[in-house]
């Protein structure tokens, strides 16, 4: 039988924690169209402007959750192939990173090179957007054009609706909903509003108004990033048992002055202070191995603002890294293409 190859596919963090070389991945990063869909006279402006001042504060932050090993979100990626590659019978599997090492370049050739003749695209994000998932894709398609690779793709659609992956959440996060606590945000990655307007089939229901989202037909929920967040979010919190006033939703990470999606974390989480939360636990459902994101913007600056505002404590739950479930739940995703 032919060897079916798995490709993992995740961001990429800086090579080090450098000023120089955090800027040569921010410029990488940035310059995707599919990242800031701009022009590109107006993205270069922009990005150039970003660059002359963000690279020390980003430096700073990657310094403060960098491991000895490497970067946390490139290590655990890096674990987690390991134990798909276990269970996986079908053929080699690699991970890829869309910027910065390992290249997607190099995991494709090295899939092909131990005989992969067709590859499952696995990108490793459950919610859907062309800054994250469609990027990935192209710049797998690019690199077999490039080297006329003679393979098939199938590739992995979002799943942040698809029990496997909801239930590896539900198990891993088990032992932080089993302490004490007052409430549960969800915090996910945000996105500029143009993003999602760009998308939406019916060029009127995304942000149309405050429960667009939980309204949101089929074709719009199969594009809208935003609606895709609160679909996952309601669906973990049913079958944690969790009731509607335990949690909440918010969107963080916002770059530049554009208007990204609402609430943001930044501001929801003086909200919950002043609302008399005291014990906080946050997950961030978006992603699938901790990083920056979490690491640093939720559990050192989210914590400080949060015990500022008036809050006791913030306790960040693990995302699902390495986890034997998360394993086993990709595969079987991947499986059942
Ligand atoms: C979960 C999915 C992600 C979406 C959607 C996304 C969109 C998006 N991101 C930026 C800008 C930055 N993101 C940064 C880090 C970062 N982003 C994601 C995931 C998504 N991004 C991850 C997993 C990470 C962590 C990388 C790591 O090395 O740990 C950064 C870099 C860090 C910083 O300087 O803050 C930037 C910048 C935009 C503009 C965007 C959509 C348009
Ligand atoms: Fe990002
Ligand atoms: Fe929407």
């Amino acid at each position: 039988m032919s060897k079916q190859g798995l490709l993992l596919v995740n961001l990429g963090s800086p090579k080090s924690t450098s000023v120089a070389d955090v800027k040569t991945y921010l410029n990488q990063f940035l310059m995707d169209p599919y990242v800031i869909d701009l022009p590109w006279p107006i993205r270069r402006l922009l990005v150039s402007l970003i660059l002359s001042k963000r690279p020390p504060e980003s430096a700073q932050a990657y310094a403060s959750i960098w491991w000895p090993e490497g970067s946390p979100l490139v290590v655990i990626s890096q674990r987690l192939c390991d134990k798909v590659r276990e269970l996986w019978s079908h053929g080699p599997v690699e991970l890829g990173m869309r910027y910065a090492e390992p290249s997607i370049e190099k995991a494709l050739l090295a899939l092909v090179e131990q005989g992969a003749k067709s590859i499952v695209l696995a990108p490793l994000y459950p919610h859907f957007a062309d800054s994250t998932t469609t990027t990935a894709i192209e710049e797998t398609q690019r690199i077999i054009a490039k080297h006329s690779l003679n393979i098939k793709l199938k590739i992995l659609p979002a799943f942040y609706a698809d029990q496997p992956y909801l239930d590896a959440l539900l198990s891993t996060t088990q032992p932080s909903l089993a302490q004490d606590f007052d409430h549960l945000l969800l915090s996910f990655h945000g996105l500029p509003e143009r993003h999602l307007r760009k998308l939406d089939p019916t060029k009127s229901h995304c942000l149309s108004g405050p429960d667009c989202c939980k309204t949101a037909p089929q074709e719009v929920l199969d594009t809208c990033y935003r609606a895709q967040c609160i679909r996952s979010a309601e669906l973990f919190a049913e079958q944690a048992g969790l009731k509607p006033a335990q949690w909440s939703v918010s969107f963080q990470s916002r770059l530049g002055r554009a208007k990204w999606i609402e609430p943001y974390t930044e501001t929801h989480l003086d909200e919950l202070a002043q609302q008399g939360v005291k014990r906080l636990l946050v997950m961030s459902p978006a992603f699938v191995a901790d990083c920056v994101e979490t690491l640093e913007e939720l559990a050192i600056r989210g914590r400080e603002q949060f015990i500022a505002a008036g809050g006791e404590s913030l306790e960040l739950v693990p995302c699902l890294n390495d986890e034997p479930v998360w394993a086993q739940a990709l595969v079987q995703l991947c499986e059942a293409l």
